[in-house]
C-alpha cells in the first residue's frame, strides 16, 4: 500500500512539503500502521480467548497463541472475563504439552500429574509452583497423595471455568525445572 502512496502524495506535496518533512510523516504513518496491526493481532486473541470474541479470530493470530508462558495472568476480578468455551479451550491445550482437561459438573479444569521421589520432594515441587503462582496471581489446587504422587488443577475459580490465565499458568508451569524431584521412570526391559 504504502508503494501506491508514496508517488502520489510525492506529486501533490512536491512543491508545497520540503522532503524531509514528507519522508518524516510517512515513517510515522508506516510505524502507526504496524503499531495497529499488531495491538489488533494481541486483542483479537486475548478477546477470544477469554470467550470474550470468536473462536476464528484466534486461528487468524494463533502466531501468538504459541508462547502463553511468556505472557502474564491478569487479575480475575476483571468483569470482562468469562468462562471460555469448550472448543477454546480445546484450542489452547494443544499449547500447554502434559496437561488434559476435564468437566467437574460442569466446570472446565485443566489436570497434569506427577510421582516425585518422595514426600518432602513432593512439598519441594510445591513450594516451586507456589512461587510462579504468586507472582501471577493466579494459583492452582495442589494434591499430594499416597506421599509421591503429586496432581495439580488449574482453572479460574472467580468464574467457575477456564481463562487464558490458567494456560498462561499451566505453559509457566511447564517451565519449571524439577527432574531432581521426579521419581525416575521405569525402563520397560
Ligand atoms: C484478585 C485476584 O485475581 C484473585 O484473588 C485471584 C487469586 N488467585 C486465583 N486463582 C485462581 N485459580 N482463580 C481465581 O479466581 C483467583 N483469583
Amino acid at each position: 500500500m504504502s508503494r501506491l502512496l508514496l508517488p502520489t502524495l510525492f506529486s501533490i506535496s512536491r512543491t508545497q512539503v520540503p522532503a524531509a518533512s514528507l519522508f518524516h510523516n510517512l515513517y510515522g504513518f508506516h510505524k502507526r500502521f504496524v503499531h495497529w496491526t499488531s495491538e489488533m493481532s494481541q486483542d483479537s486473541v486475548r478477546s477470544s480467548t477469554t470467550g470474550g470474541g470468536s473462536a476464528s479470530r484466534a486461528r487468524t493470530f494463533c502466531s501468538s497463541l504459541d508462547d502463553l508462558s511468556t505472557k502474564k495472568c491478569v487479575p480475575c476480578n476483571n468483569k470482562d472475563l468469562r468462562p471460555m468455551t469448550e472448543q477454546s479451550a480445546q484450542n489452547l491445550l494443544e499449547k500447554v504439552a502434559g496437561w488434559d482437561m476435564s468437566n467437574d459438573n460442569g466446570t472446565l479444569k485443566l489436570h497434569r500429574s506427577w510421582t516425585v521421589k518422595s514426600f518432602t520432594k513432593g512439598l519441594d515441587f510445591f513450594k516451586r509452583v507456589a512461587d510462579i503462582a504468586e507472582s501471577e496471581g493466579h494459583h492452582p489446587d495442589l494434591h499430594l497423595v499416597g506421599w509421591n504422587n503429586v496432581k495439580i488443577e488449574i482453572w479460574t475459580h472467580a468464574i467457575g471455568g477456564l481463562t487464558e490465565n490458567d494456560f498462561i499458568l499451566a505453559a509457566k508451569l511447564n517451565e519449571l525445572q524439577v527432574e531432581d524431584l521426579l521419581r525416575k521412570k521405569k525402563v520397560a526391559k
